[in-house]
């Protein structure tokens, strides 16, 4: 069985008097990269704070690496965690590679691993520039290579692609989705947006004010966006009285013929009826209820999905 290498129990925070987090159970699975979703203000950073220390839980438990999380542990499991949480600051007169050798200093890890780190950041052939000259997508690959330096086992993300350009969230996305493969690291990355970790996580977890509302592979919640068949014809009102006729279960749709999923079988069947009775088709598309719809309905219409 694969180990969680995040699990919360239970964890609940509140802020003067309101349950910001709540009876949170969230299971972050060895290698996974784990898409934290959920609209603003929902609860994903007071969430991830609260795993790396920034932020003291008002109730529940926190295992990282198997260990209870606790003040005297705490330091330990953190060394091998890397985060890049909010704009990380710089000293913005110094170059990238600087910035990095002070951290490099204080964190006590081998100095070769900035020139790992920049490499896998593709920021090699920019390292000797001021940070202050550094675009916004620099910078951020810059915070994501200071969170690389120690070889974490785990990564924790907060809105990653926050304010880059397009070119910019694709280059972070593919430098994540590279992680685990590459170094056998797990990632816990949150997102409000819904294409966003689509395209990059193995796993889900869906937060809409505090409270956990889906959480599983990013494949089981495309299985459970329900498919079904659309036809169209030259008459579908005909078409549509023969299937009927024929016991296939079938709505008409404005200018097309709702069919429920149907194995391959049964689609030639309802072909060769249609064709036999003098109908053209003139074509079966299969459609599936959008990833959208599905996330709509699970934080019930909250706001920026
Ligand atoms: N330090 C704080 N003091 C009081 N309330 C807070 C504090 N931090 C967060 N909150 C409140 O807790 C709720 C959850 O905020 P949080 O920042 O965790 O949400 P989020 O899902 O990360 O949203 P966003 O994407 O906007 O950052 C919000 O209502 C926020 O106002």
């Amino acid at each position: 069985m694969t180990q969680n290498l995040v699990e919360t129990k239970g964890l609940c925070k509140s802020y003067g008097g309101a349950l910001r987090v709540k009876d949170l159970h969230m299971q972050v699975p060895e290698g996974a990269i784990y898409g934290f979703l959920g609209p603003n203000g929902a609860g994903k950073s007071t969430t991830l704070k609260m795993i790396l220390g920034l932020a003291h839980p008002t109730g529940g438990e926190i295992d990282v690496f198997g260990k209870r999380m606790n003040a005297k542990n705490r330091l330990d499991i953190l060394k091998d965690i890397g985060s890049l949480i909010e704009s990380p600051s710089y000293y913005g007169h110094l170059t990238g590679e600087e910035n990095l050798k002070i951290l490099q200093t204080l964190r006590k890890v081998p100095e070769q691993n900035i020139r790992e780190a920049l490499e896998i950041v593709r920021l090699t052939s920019q390292k000797d520039k001021q940070v202050a000259h550094y675009s916004l997508g620099m910078k951020q690959r810059l915070g994501l290579a200071a969170a690389l330096l120690a070889h974490p086992r785990l990564l924790i993300l907060d809105e990653p692609t926050n304010g880059l350009d397009p070119a910019g969230i694709q280059e972070m996305r593919e430098l994540i989705c590279d992680l685990p493969r590459r170094f056998g690291m797990t990632v816990l990355v949150s997102s409000h947006l819904l294409s966003e970790i689509d395209q990059m996580a193995t796993h889900v977890g869906v937060i809409a004010d505090g409270a956990l509302v889906y959480q599983n592979t990013i494949d089981r919640l495309h299985e459970k966006s329900e498919h079904h068949l659309a036809l169209r014809t030259l008459n579908n009102p005909l078409a549509q009285a023969i299937l009927t006729h024929d016991g296939v279960i079938n709505d008409l749709d404005a200018d097309e013929i709702i069919l429920p999923p149907l194995e391959n079988e049964e689609v030639a069947h309802c072909v060769a009826l249609l064709t036999d009775s003098g109908i053209g088709v003139l074509r079966i598309e299969e459609r599936r209820k959008n990833l959208e719809d599905i996330f709509l309905e699970l934080t019930e219409g909250a706001a920026s999905l």
